[in-house]
């Protein structure tokens, strides 16, 4: 094997139907180029995923770093199922079913049990309730939250009819947003402590089948605007049910926790073949 082409092990996880490639770079220190992120996550010439998870060293000694990129290759401070998964694999190596780990948008506490995994998410930051932007179909109210990556919320009647691909790309790069752009999560309120959330991810460049730090953003908005009470059940687009729970809070509650199913689904080895590794 050339150094050019390096067999890598990985893990395959899904978080409610978010999936992710997970590899421990704690040993093999790999460097991954975006368009290697892209490959590897490529659903017909690659493993096929949402994302990639890298296990690294954090900074200080004995803490663990949660890495996560978009299948696009670019880079995000977190990913609420992505933790969860990552906290399942940590789990699975010995690090015991109370973790915690950095990620770049800071500590993440977990708990892991045999139904699922808890996360306790940065808590909320930028938030910005009833803006009016305009949109190719009229002025429209969002609202912004920021839960460790950016998210949009839109509340709607029908999401069923939504064309989430079609609205997700035009508000996700809206200059309101630019030049980071935004998650974009639409909303509909099924109950006095019950949502479903279609979300359109950046990075994806599509709709995912669940987003958590976006099924985060729309149950804390769903609560400051529509008066839900928490716990919040959430349904997503795989029809996976994940649980927010928050203590109600002036302006803004602080610590929100993420609960839901978090499974390994396979294990392997890659070849890398991109010689800038
Ligand atoms: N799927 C994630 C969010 C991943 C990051 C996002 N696409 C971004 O670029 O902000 C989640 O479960 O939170």
């Amino acid at each position: 094997m050339t150094a050019d082409r390096r067999k890598v092990p990985f893990v395959k996880l899904t978080g409610a139907g978010n999936d992710f490639i997970l590899i421990d770079n704690r040993s093999h220190r790999l460097s991954l180029a975006p368009q290697t992120i892209a490959w590897l996550c490529d659903r017909h010439f690659g493993v096929g995923a949402d994302g990639v998870l890298l296990v690294e060293q954090g900074d200080q000694p004995g803490r663990t770093l949660m890495r996560y990129f978009n299948c696009d290759g670019t880079e995000a401070e977190s990913c609420g199922n992505g933790a969860r998964c990552f906290a399942r694999f940590l789990a699975h190596q010995g690090f015991g079913n109370s973790l915690c780990f950095d990620t770049k948008a800071g500590p993440i506490e977990a708990t892991v049990d045999a139904e699922g995994v808890s996360v306790k998410l940065p808590a909320p930051q930028e938030v910005e309730l009833h803006r009016f932007i305009s949109t190719a179909h009229g002025p429209l109210e969002v609202h912004f939250v920021k839960t460790g990556v950016p998210h949009l919320v839109v509340f709607v009647r029908d999401l069923e009819s939504v064309p989430i691909r079609e609205r997700g790309a035009e508000l996700r790069h809206h200059p309101a947003w630019s030049p980071a752009g935004a998650n974009v999560n639409f909303v509909q309120v099924t109950g006095s402590s019950s949502i479903g959330v279609r979300t359109y991810e950046r990075g994806v460049e599509d709709e995912t089948l669940a987003c958590g730090t976006g099924v985060a953003a729309s149950a804390l908005v769903a609560y400051l605007v529509k008066q839900l009470a928490p716990p919040i059940e959430v349904t997503v687009k795989s029809r996976s049910i994940l649980r927010v729970e928050f203590a109600p809070g002036e302006p803004l509650p602080g610590q929100v926790v993420l609960r839901g199913p978090a499974e390994v689904v396979f294990s392997g080895e890659v070849e890398l073949r991109d010689p800038t590794l």
